[in-house]
């Protein structure tokens, strides 16, 4: 779907990105229902665009880390249906949710089946089938999340990626709406491990530490059909790809995604770090991080550039 555009001038963009974003740096919300994320530096802004063959344009805090939160989604669900194809898509949905990332109200009607693999049920399924495919329990949860940490590791060439244990630990001892929604599925038999082992990989991915840089690096597979530009290796395939793609731009920054696809029109995932990660197909990855969130958990400077961005490339896959 994507066009030919004519070649960007990055000197050109990166500054009219940031003119457009200075004037509101600071603003939004911190996310502090985890208080590990309430103590990040709101002023911070960085972004890094990676091109095929390498190329990668930076600006600001671009080689902090950051918490990846719910970015870390879109990796699970690539890992998860390399590991067990679409059987996935038996106790997970492809539907927006139009709701909060952490409400529980669909899900007693529709009987425990979680709208899309972004909202938080969903992930919560869709890592409780990654834990299983691993084995199961405990140990299946850690081999399920060695595994997408050395993925991490080798796809952003960084063997310095890590999971901050700190951030986890608060995510668990602030947990109890996810711990509620695990258990919620369980009761409609849509949890195949002990919601605890779920819930120790799902903490655990969210709470990746990582850097713009390093981020819009390891998710250049997505914007090249399921394989990475630089080393031919094949992540996924193309036709997963697509659907990745596709759930991301229909559901990635939950009651907001309509908002997000209307105004920059390219297939993104925030997280309550304040990270998004954008794809724009056929030409690079952009990921961008400001911790001041909108009222749906997207990181409002964030998307600013990201519309900026849009301008200055013509990137919206909607031509
Ligand atoms: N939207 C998000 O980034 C939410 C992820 C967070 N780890 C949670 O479970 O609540």
């Amino acid at each position: 779907m994507s066009v030919e555009n004519p070649a960007v001038d990055w000197g050109q963009a990166l500054a009219s990105i940031e003119s457009a974003v200075n004037p509101h740096i600071g603003s939004g919300k911190v996310a502090d229902y985890i208080p590990a994320l309430a103590r990040v530096d709101p002023n911070k802004f960085g972004l890094a665009v990676a091109l095929d063959g390498g190329e990668m344009h930076a600006l600001g805090d671009a080689d902090e880390s950051f918490s990846m939160q719910s970015i870390s989604k879109i990796f699970t669900l690539a890992l998860t249906l390399k590991q067990i194809g679409d059987d996935l898509w038996e106790r997970v949905g492809q539907e927006p949710s139009g709701s909060p990332f952490n409400s529980i109200v669909q899900l007693e009607v529709e009987q425990g089946i979680p709208r899309n693999p972004l909202i938080n049920a969903g992930a919560i399924a869709t890592t409780d089938s990654l834990v299983s495919a691993y084995g199961g329990g405990e140990a299946g949860a850690d081999k399920a999340i060695a595994d997408l940490l050395q993925l991490f590791r080798r796809l952003s060439q960084d063997d310095s990626i890590a999971i901050d244990l700190n951030v986890a630990r608060s995510e668990s001892d602030t947990g109890s709406r996810n711990r509620a929604l695990g258990h919620f599925m369980a009761s409609f038999g849509n949890m195949t491990n002990p919601v605890e082992a779920a819930l120790s990989a799902y903490f655990r991915h969210c709470s990746l530490a990582i850097s713009c840089r390093q981020l819009a690096r390891a998710a250049l597979f997505l914007a090249f059909d399921g394989t990475d530009p630089e080393t031919g290796e094949q992540i996924i395939t193309k036709r997963r790809c697509r659907g990745i793609l596709a759930v991301m731009m229909s559901s990635g920054h939950y009651d907001n995604s309509g908002e997000f696809a209307y105004r920059i029109g390219l297939p993104g995932k925030s997280g309550v770090g304040g990270g998004i990660l954008a794809v724009a197909p056929d030409q690079g990855t952009i990921a961008v991080w400001s911790p001041g969130l909108n009222q749906a958990g997207t990181s409002m400077v964030g998307s600013l550039a990201l519309g900026e961005l849009v301008k200055q490339t013509g990137w919206s896959v909607f031509g």
